[in-house]
């Protein structure tokens, strides 16, 4: 075993929470290791997760939108659309990801171990590469950004060809006609809009009693109603009791009685966090039932030294938040200074039409008696909706009455994760900045998916002037 020491930070994970980590504390001075046991850095993020499915809902969009488009409308048909031609242009994005942030970690000289990390005891970490060398690396510090998987419970055979997980959908060899998706949190809602898209019949079973419920009312709703009238059927408050599958489909048993039969089953009810074998014993840490781990205001475990970040440690697990938090944990570690906290995190979901929203709902703002009005925006009234044909869709800025400061910004329809943006950079103006009235008195350019907020802010000050 080759025993390299002296390291100031040893990383292991190269998800967006372990890069952005590595790279601040490389810019800050420290001598930093990064270990990764994929061949390639970018953690499931790049090759899993976020980025190849964002790549596929383009092509999907793309898809959708030729059908709108009466020049386009006799060239392409869906339902004849190949998904592993999909599949392909997502690797063409994951290989020019991997090669910008392949070149972060040289132009930042943090050393790359390609390998599975294991900690061995306070300061040590050891790396297992796949053709059986070994190294030990010695640290001050440890970051675990391990990131997550999804769930598998025992009773469902994951191992069939037609049953896949979030992951293995991205190798489906086949183009079902209809597909099963058990689960409706986020995966399931948005990669039920994508195979509507492509005109497969689509059984979205969910768990609770309404889709995304933390989410504001209208919007869910909004989303449950586009989503039936794509051709999916939503069935809520269900929960699988069997999943038989078979050389031709898959067969869902639920506790209430139903049986639904599709060519394939999508699970995605939930993530665990990588936690297991990673040696976190040897520091006397214990993960919860879902494999993740707790941490301080400074991302430290209750291990002294040994940091997490990322999707290992629970909530938001985003990309975007994890990003955060591995820069700000980086900047303690280098500093000793105070730790900015991730908050106000928006919700940007990539549903067709997609969702974004940041502050409070209006359930929220109720519960707390907090006196607000609504502003809102009706997407198929304004200029760039219609030229580009994407009327559906709204925007709604919830306000105080009284002191008109916003308090959230919801936003369903194209567009509607950039748009979010704009509210958000108001709404978190100090007092007197954060106001409706800079909507009213801004001048923006036009025709822009961003008028909706002149248009919402104006309709909200008519209410409370009424
Ligand atoms: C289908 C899907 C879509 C998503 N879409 C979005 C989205 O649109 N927007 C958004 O913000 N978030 C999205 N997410 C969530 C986002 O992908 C995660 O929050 C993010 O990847 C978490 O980053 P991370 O750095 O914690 O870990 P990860 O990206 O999970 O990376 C962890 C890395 O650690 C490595 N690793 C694990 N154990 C070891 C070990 N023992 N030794 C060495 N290496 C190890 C893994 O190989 C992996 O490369 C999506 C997730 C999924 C599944
Ligand atoms: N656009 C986006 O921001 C985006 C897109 C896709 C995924 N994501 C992330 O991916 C995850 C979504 O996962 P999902 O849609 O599969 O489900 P989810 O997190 O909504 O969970 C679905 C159900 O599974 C249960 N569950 C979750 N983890 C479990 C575990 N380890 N063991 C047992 N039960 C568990 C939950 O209680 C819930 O009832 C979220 O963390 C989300 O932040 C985000």
């Amino acid at each position: 075993m080759d025993i390299s020491s002296g390291w100031d930070l040893v990383i292991i994970g190269s998800g967006p929470a372990g890069e952005a980590a590595a790279m601040q504390a490389a810019k800050g001075g420290l001598r930093v290791a990064m270990i990764e046991s994929q061949n390639r850095v970018g953690g499931n993020c790049t090759h899993w997760g976020t980025i190849p499915s964002k790549a596929l809902r383009h092509q999907v969009r793309q898809v959708i939108r030729s059908q709108r488009n009466p020049l386009l409308r006799g060239l392409i048909n869906p339902r004849q659309v190949q998904w592993q031609d999909l599949i392909r242009r997502s690797g063409e994005v994951i290989d020019s990801q991997v090669q910008v942030r392949t070149d972060f970690y040289i132009r930042n000289r943090v050393r790359l171990f390609s390998g599975l990390g294991y900690i061995q005891g306070p300061g040590e970490v050891r790396v297992d590469d796949p053709v059986g060398r070994q190294w030990l690396l010695r640290t001050r510090n440890i970051l675990i950004a391990t990131g997550s998987r999804p769930y598998h419970p025992a009773d469902v055979d994951f191992d069939h060809p037609r049953i896949y997980d979030s992951d293995t959908i991205l190798n489906m060899a086949h183009t079902p006609r209809n597909i099963i998706v058990y689960g409706a949190g986020v995966i399931g809602c948005e990669y039920g809009c994508m195979f509507t898209g492509l005109g497969m019949r689509v059984d979205l079973v969910n768990n609770r009693q309404h889709l995304l419920d933390f989410l504001d009312t209208e919007i869910s709703d909004a989303l449950s109603y586009h989503l039936r009238d794509e051709g999916a059927t939503i069935r809520h408050s269900e929960e699988y009791s069997r999943i038989i599958a078979d050389d031709d489909g898959v067969t869902l048993e639920l506790r209430s009685g139903k049986r639904l039969r599709a060519d394939a089953l999508l699970w995605c009810n939930g993530r665990s966090g990588n936690t297991q074998d990673l040696g976190i014993e040897n520091l006397g840490l214990e993960a919860n039932s879902r494999g993740q781990l707790s941490v301080d205001e400074r991302y430290c475990t209750a291990a002294e030294n040994v940091y997490a970040v990322g999707d290992v440690v629970g909530w938001p697990s985003l990309a975007s938040a994890s990003y955060d938090q591995g820069r700000f944990c980086a900047e303690g570690i280098v500093t000793g200074g105070p730790v900015k906290q991730v908050e106000n995190v928006p919700t940007g979901i990539y549903t067709i039409p997609g969702i974004s929203s940041v502050g409070q709902t209006e359930q929220e703002l109720t519960e707390s008696k907090v006196p607000y009005e609504v502003g809102q925006a009706f997407f198929k009234n304004l200029a760039r909706a219609q030229i580009t044909g994407e009327r559906v869709g709204m925007l709604k800025i919830l306000f105080h009455r009284e002191t008109l400061a916003v308090l959230g910004i919801h936003c369903f329809g194209y567009q509607a994760m950039e748009i979010v943006h704009v509210g958000q950079a108001v709404m978190r103006q100090p007092a007197p900045n954060n106001t409706l009235h800079y909507f009213v008195d801004t001048t923006f350019n036009y025709p822009t998916m961003a008028e909706a907020y002149r248009v919402a802010a104006i309709n909200g000050v008519n209410r409370v002037r009424r």
